[in-house]
C-alpha cells in the first residue's frame, strides 16, 4: 500500500504538473480556502486532541500557517526566478544563473504537539519548490490526523499530495520507500531511526527536534516582565512546545522572587484554578502524563504539582533547588513543570548549558544586553530570543531548526523554499569564440597559466593590463549607454578576445 502511495506520488511529480508556479499558487491558495473553510472543524480537532482554545487554535495553528501560505504566494516569483550570478572574464558572455528546482517525492512526517501546523508548514515550502509531498501526520493527535486525511485530498491533488495515517508499523514500512527528501519533526531518538532509513537511499533530510532549551535571568533584570513572558512560553499548550524553556537558571538571590511573579502571573492567565481555565492545555495522552508525572518524584515543589490521570490534567508547576543531576534534568520535559537551578553568576550558566547537548532555543535575561551577547557568542542552539521567548520563531526571516541533537537543517518562509529545492548551478556558452578556449587546451605552457591565472583568478601581469583592460572598458561603457547596449557589449567582447588572441600569439 505505500509503495503504491509513492509510486503514485512519483508518477504525478513526472507529469511536471508540479513544476508549473501558476499550479503551485492554486494548490497553495486551496490549502488556505481549505483552513478557512474549515476552521471549526480544525478548531475541534485540536480542542479534542489537547484541549486548545478557539482562540489558541486559531493563534498559535492556524494564523501562522495562513501567514506562510501568504507570504510564499506573495514571493514564489521572485524566489523561483532563475537567480544570475557574479562572472568570471572567461564566462563574461555566457548565461550563468541558479535554477531552483523541486527535489521530487518528498515525505513529511509531523508531530502531535501543534498538529496542524507542524505538519501542514512544511508542506506548504515543499508544495511552493514544486515537489510530490506524502503527507504523514502524527496518529498521536487523533483527531486532527483524521481530519487531515479527510480534508487534504478535498482541497489539493490527491495523487501528489496524500496523506497517510498510521502509527510506527505504517512509518516504518513508510520509511522502506525511496524519498527525495524526508523532512521529519519530533523526538531525537526517533530522529536517528529516520536518518538511518534515510541513508539507505542517501535522501536527505531536515530534522526538526527537541531539547532542554535553557533560560538564564541575570539578578540586574526587570524579574517582573521576565516573569511574566517566561510563564507564558513554559505553560502555554501545557510545556508541550518545542521552543518553550526548559529550566531556568539564575542566582539564588531572585528565586524567591521569581515564584512570586510566577505565581501571580499564573493567577493572572489561568484564575485561581488553572483546570478550569479555558485557555490552560492538556498532557496529550496518559503515557505522556506518566512520563511527566515522574519527573516530579523527589523534587521540591514551589508552585503547582496537582494533577488527575483521567483528564491528563498537570497543573502549572515550578521546582526549587533542583540538583544539575536530578532526573528532571535529563531529557527535554515537555510538560508544565519548570526546574529552577541555582547558579553563582552568568560564567557558571554558560559552563552549565554548554555541558549539555545544544538546545533547539535559549532564552536570556538581563538589562544589560551585553550579558545577552556574551551568553550567544559562548553558547550554541538553534535559535536564541533576548529578553523574551519564542520570539525568534515568529520572524519568518530567520531560518528555524536546531544544531547538534536539536536538528538538522530548518525551515519557515524563503528557508523552506531552500530546504525543498535543489539549487541546479546552470552555464550555457555560445558556440563562437572558440579561439579564447585555446588556453584550457593541450599542449600547455607556462604563458597559458599565467593567462588562466588572469582570467580565472584575477591575477594580473602588469604589463598586459593596460592591453587587456581597455576592451573591457569599451563593454563597461557600452552597458552604460544603454540605446547601444548589445551592440557595442558584442563589439567589445570581440575586441575583448581579440586582444588576447594576440597576445597568446605573442606569447607563443
Ligand atoms: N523542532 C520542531 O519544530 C519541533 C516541533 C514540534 C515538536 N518537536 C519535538 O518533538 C518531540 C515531541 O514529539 P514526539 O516525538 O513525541 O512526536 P510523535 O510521537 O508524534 O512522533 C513524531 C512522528 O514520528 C513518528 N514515529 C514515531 N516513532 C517512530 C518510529 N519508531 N519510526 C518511525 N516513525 C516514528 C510518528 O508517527 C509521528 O508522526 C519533542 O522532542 C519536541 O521538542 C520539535
Ligand atoms: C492571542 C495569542 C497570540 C500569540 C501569538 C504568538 C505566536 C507564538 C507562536 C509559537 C508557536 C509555537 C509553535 C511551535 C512549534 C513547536 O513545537
Amino acid at each position: 500500500m505505500m509503495k503504491k502511495i509513492v509510486d503514485t506520488a512519483r508518477q504525478a511529480f513526472a507529469t511536471a504538473r508540479s513544476r508549473s508556479l501558476d499550479f503551485r499558487i492554486k494548490q497553495l491558495q486551496a490549502m488556505k480556502t481549505m483552513i478557512i473553510e474549515n476552521d471549526s472543524e480544525i478548531r475541534k480537532a485540536l480542542k479534542a486532541d489537547l484541549h486548545k482554545s478557539e482562540c489558541a487554535a486559531y493563534s498559535y495553528e492556524m494564523m501562522g500557517l495562513l501567514a506562510e501560505i501568504e507570504l510564499i504566494i506573495d514571493n514564489l516569483h521572485k524566489w523561483a526566478a532563475p537567480q544570475h550570478v557574479k562572472k568570471n572574464l572567461t564566462t563574461m558572455g555566457d548565461d550563468v544563473y541558479i535554477n531552483y528546482e523541486p527535489l521530487g517525492v518528498v515525505l513529511v512526517i509531523g508531530a502531535w504537539n501543534y498538529p496542524l501546523v507542524v505538519v501542514l508548514q512544511p508542506v506548504v515550502g515543499a508544495i511552493a519548490a514544486g515537489n510530490a509531498v506524502v503527507i504523514k501526520p502524527s496518529e498521536v493527535a487523533e483527531h486532527t490526523a483524521k481530519l487531515l486525511e479527510k480534508i487534504v485530498p478535498r482541497y489539493l491533488d490527491k495523487e501528489l499530495y496524500p496523506v497517510v495515517n498510521g502509527g510506527v508499523p505504517e512509518t516504518t514500512k513508510l520509511l522502506a520507500e525511496r524519498f527525495d527528501h524526508i523532512f521529519y519533526t519530533g523526538n531525537t531518538s526517533v530522529g536517528k531511526i529516520i536518518m538511518q532509513a534515510a541513508a539507505k537511499f542517501l535522501t536527505p533530510v531536515t530534522l526538526e527536534l527537541g531539547g532542554k532549551s535553557p533560560c538564564y535571568i541575570d539578578k540586574d533584570c526587570d524579574i517582573d516582565i521576565a516573569s511574566r513572558r517566561i510563564t507564558w512560553g513554559k505553560f502555554v499548550n501545557c510545556g508541550q512546545t518545542c521552543i518553550a524553556p526548559d529550566y531556568v537558571l539564575c542566582d539564588k538571590s531572585i528565586q524567591g522572587k521569581l515564584i512570586e511573579k510566577i505565581k501571580e502571573t499564573l493567577k493572572e492567565f489561568y484564575g485561581e484554578n488553572p483546570k478550569e481555565s479555558q485557555d490552560y492545555e492538556r498532557i496529550i495522552n496518559q503515557r505522556h502524563f506518566k512520563r511527566v508525572l515522574g519527573l516530579l518524584q523527589g523534587e521540591k515543589v514551589a508552585i503547582g504539582g496537582e494533577h488527575d490521570e483521567s483528564s491528563c490534567y498537570i497543573a502549572p508547576t515550578v521546582l526549587i533547588d533542583v540538583k544539575p543531576n536530578a532526573k528532571v534534568m535529563q531529557e527535554e520535559i515537555f510538560g508544565p513543570l519548570l526546574p529552577i537551578i541555582t547558579v553563582k553568576d552568568v560564567d557558571e550558566a554558560i559552563q552549565f548549558i554548554n555541558q549539555k547537548e545544544k538546545p533547539l532555543a535559549l532564552y536570556a535575561f538581563a538589562n544589560d544586553k551585553k550579558i545577552i551577547k556574551k551568553i550567544i557568542s559562548q553558547t550554541s542552539s538553534g535559535g536564541v530570543t533576548g529578553n523574551d521567548v519564542f520570539m525568534h520563531f515568529t520572524v519568518a526571516e530567520l531560518p528555524f531548526g536546531g544544531v547538534g541533537n536539536s536538528g538538522i537543517g530548518a525551515y519557515h518562509g524563503k528557508h523552506s523554499f531552500d530546504t525543498f529545492s535543489h539549487k541546479r548551478s546552470c552555464l550555457i556558452k555560445s558556440l563562437s569564440m572558440e579561439g579564447v578556449n585555446k588556453l584550457r587546451y593541450p599542449p600547455y605552457t607556462q604563458k597559458k597559466v599565467d593567462w588562466a591565472k588572469f582570467l580565472l583568478m584575477g591575477k594580473v601581469n602588469k604589463k598586459k593590463l593596460g592591453l587587456v583592460l581597455l576592451p573591457f572598458v569599451a563593454v563597461v561603457a557600452a552597458v552604460i549607454l544603454k540605446k547601444y547596449r548589445w551592440q557595442l557589449a558584442g563589439r567589445g567582447l570581440q575586441l575583448a578576445f581579440a586582444v588576447q588572441r594576440l597576445c597568446f600569439k605573442q606569447d607563443q
